[in-house]
């Protein structure tokens, strides 16, 4: 079920559109998707912290449908420095609840907002580790099924810096199959893995809106982040994007 078409694209929009499904699926620019974070928090009033929950609900929600509980209990969450892995600490929180054994790799700790120490302190309470260091890439298949790939989002740029750049290496090295978190980590927003140094990912969870960078993507592909409001969609061309059915908190684009 697809809502009807989306108006024009306002200048800010910066949208194009990919063929992945029946219809034309719009994605939105590195610079639209944050103007349009920004706007979610400025107009509707959204706090990070409500955001950053149901998108991190709805990456739990994916890997739950696409990664059965008996044949992957166990999930490795790797976190990035950023919002991106705000939504793989909430994820990896509703995982645990979900009944998955789930580590934590958080190497760089965000000391400085309170939302990532909270999430921090709230995965202690269930138990789940949060290591500083990516387990030797050797140990990866021996020791999980489903790798989360939260280290970068939207606002990655360049080349990926220390330590971050030997565990995108591990991770596109791995067997294990990877489920990346609205962008995979290392691709250029816009345009895909160009640099060739990417995470691979097996399943990818869009928030909001596939980046540009989805239209190279050939894996089972989802949507999430169900909070954006009537006139948001609009201003940004987002009304032909696939329904919720339900009280779903994902759906599947291909
Ligand atoms: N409206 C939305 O779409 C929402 C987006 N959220 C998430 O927020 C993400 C964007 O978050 P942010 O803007 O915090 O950015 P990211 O999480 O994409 O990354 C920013 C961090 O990565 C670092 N970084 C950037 N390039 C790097 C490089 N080459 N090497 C090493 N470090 C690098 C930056 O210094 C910064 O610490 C989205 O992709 C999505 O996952 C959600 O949390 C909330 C709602
Ligand atoms: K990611």
């Amino acid at each position: 079920a697809f809502l009807p078409g989306g108006r024009a694209a306002s200048p800010a929009a910066s949208c194009s559109s990919i063929a992945m499904s029946a219809a034309p699926v719009p994605t939105l620019t590195a610079s639209a998707a944050a103007a349009l974070d920004e706007e979610l928090m400025a107009q509707p009033g959204f706090s990070l912290d409500q955001l950053m929950e149901l998108a991190g609900l709805s990456v739990a929600a994916a890997i739950e449908k696409h990664f059965p509980l008996e044949t992957h209990p166990r999930v490795l969450a790797v976190c990035g420095p950023g919002n991106n892995g705000g939504d793989g600490l909430v994820a990896a929180r509703h995982l645990t609840h979900f009944g998955r054994s789930v580590t934590v790799v958080l190497p760089k700790r965000n000391t400085k907002v309170p939302i990532f120490s909270n999430l921090v302190v709230q995965l202690g309470a269930l138990g789940v580790p949060v290591l500083e260091q990516l387990p030797e890439g050797s140990e990866l298949p021996a020791r999980f099924d489903v790798i989360l790939d939260a280290i970068f989002g939207f606002s990655f740029a360049g080349d990926a810096r220390p330590p971050f750049d030997a565990i995108l290496a591990a991770l596109r090295d791995s067997t294990v199959p990877v489920a990346s978190v609205d962008v995979p980590s290392g691709w250029d927003v816009d345009k895909g893995d160009v640099r060739g140094v990417g995470v691979r990912p097996a399943v990818l969870v869009s928030l909001t809106a596939p980046k540009g960078c989805a239209a190279g993507f050939g894996g089972a592909h989802y949507l999430g982040g169900r909070f954006v409001p009537p006139g948001i969609a609009d201003k940004y061309s987002l009304r032909s994007l696939p329904a919720y059915p339900g009280a779903e908190q994902v759906v599947r684009l291909k």
